[in-house]
């Protein structure tokens, strides 16, 4: 079944769509499992309290190292199993988040390590389709202000934006038939409109469960 993952900076509007997206294919009658990193699985959700912390700053190849671990638990226990029993899973953020956040903002060259952790921890289990939502730095900035839900992580002060928004922005001219760019600074609907165009071609695979 079809593996989606979503990925942009925080305050891009993933929580809202991936929402948007998993209610959109339950109702055309798919199974789903919906799920995020880096606390998808068990192991994740302490590796986040550690990467979130305010009070201690790790270095980019101790963060790789940690959501790498996180991920491989994640992979073997909630998304292989999922994709396995017939679920689409939609997953926000996976992989090209740690090449946003630690690859390409590290000092140290880390390209090697990253591919061969991703080789080990991801195999072929990787998504099928990914949306890089694209929004300005600053709309981004004013809407995580204004943002109740969700955990909140005061290591987002210290992060740069821009460097990690023009990452994600190579992750997509670098793999053209994976990752697809969607203008986020439009209204909610719209932005599920455009993310629709790209998710309904794969439903023609899978058929309805209920
Ligand atoms: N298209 C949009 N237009 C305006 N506000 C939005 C839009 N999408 C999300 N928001 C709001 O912006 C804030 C951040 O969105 P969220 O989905 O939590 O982003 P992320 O998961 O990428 O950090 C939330 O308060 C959300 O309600
Ligand atoms: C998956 C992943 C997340 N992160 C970071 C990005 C986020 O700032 C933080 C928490 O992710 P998340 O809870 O998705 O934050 P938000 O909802 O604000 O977008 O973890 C990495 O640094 N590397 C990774 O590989």
């Amino acid at each position: 079944m079809p593996f989606i993952s979503i990925e942009g900076i925080d305050g891009s509007g993933k929580t809202e769509q991936v929402k948007l997206l998993v209610e959109h294919l339950r109702s055309a009658g798919q199974s789903v499992l919906q799920t995020k990193e880096p606390d998808g699985g068990q192991l994740g959700a302490e590796v986040r309290a550690i990467l979130t912390r305010p009070d201690r700053r790790l270095d980019p190849v101790e963060q790789l190292l940690l959501v790498s671990a996180a991920r491989f638990d994640h992979v073997q226990s909630i998304i292989r199993p999922a994709l396995a029993n017939g679920q689409w899973v939609i997953s926000d953020r996976f992989i090209d988040s740690t090449y946003a956040f630690q690859v390409a903002v590290s000092d140290v060259d880390l390209h090697q390590l990253f591919r061969s952790t991703r080789d080990i921890v991801v195999g072929s289990t990787l998504p099928d389709l990914t949306i890089i939502l694209d929004l300005p730095i600053e709309v981004a900035r004013n809407r995580r202000g204004q943002r109740h839900d969700g955990v909140a992580d005061p290591a987002e002060a210290t992060r740069d934006f821009a460097a990690i928004q023009d990452a994600l922005l190579t992750v997509a001219l670098e793999n053209p038939r994976r990752c697809h760019l969607i203008d986020a600074d439009q209204s909610p609907s719209a932005v599920a409109r455009d993310i629709w165009q790209l998710v309904e071609p794969f439903l023609r695979d899978s058929p309805a469960t209920h």
